[in-house]
């Protein structure tokens, strides 16, 4: 495994309080073809000497054209980073947060989709995504 393939994955769990219900922001990815059409929370890789954090807003800028407040981390139980585990071995941290602008489309999703936890469930998440999101409505 080289250095790149080890670095950390950083997620937003955007949540809009504006609606009756709270809604997750889901995510469908663009690329790669294995992964395009699947579902995810909007983020991606740390670079080198990036801190977690302005890894994630970097991430979501350039994704989603906005900003986020982050709410709080949302770790995963029984991990002590608190990071939960994704596609490839790798690892992903975690953090709640509301936009602060509307969220748009760009070029690493093919639809952005603000969805309830029954929503959610009929959705296809990538892979090792559902106990993330299950995770996100326990703890709203
Ligand atoms: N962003 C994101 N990636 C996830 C999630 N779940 C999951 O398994 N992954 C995996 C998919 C990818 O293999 C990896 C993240 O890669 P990415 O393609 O989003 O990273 P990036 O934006 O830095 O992209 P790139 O420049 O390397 O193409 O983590 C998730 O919820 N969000």
């Amino acid at each position: 495994m080289d250095q790149e393939s080890l670095q950390p994955v950083v997620a937003a769990a955007i949540i809009n309080t504006t609606h009756h219900q709270r809604k997750l922001l889901a995510a469908q990815r663009s690329y790669p073809p294995e992964l395009a059409g699947k579902y995810e929370l909007p983020g991606g890789k740390v670079e080198a000497a990036e801190a977690p954090l302005a890894a994630l807003e970097r991430e979501i800028r350039e994704e989603l054209n906005c900003a986020i407040k982050i709410h709080r981390f949302l770790p995963c139980p029984n991990s002590p980073e608190g990071t939960w585990p994704i596609l490839g071995g790798r690892r992903m941290y975690v953090w709640v947060a509301h936009p602060l602008s509307t969220p748009q489309v760009g070029n690493s999703h093919s639809k952005l989709q603000w969805v309830t936890l029954p929503q959610a469930r009929a959705l296809p998440w990538l892979g090792p995504n559902w106990p993330i999101v299950e995770a996100v409505f326990n703890n709203l």
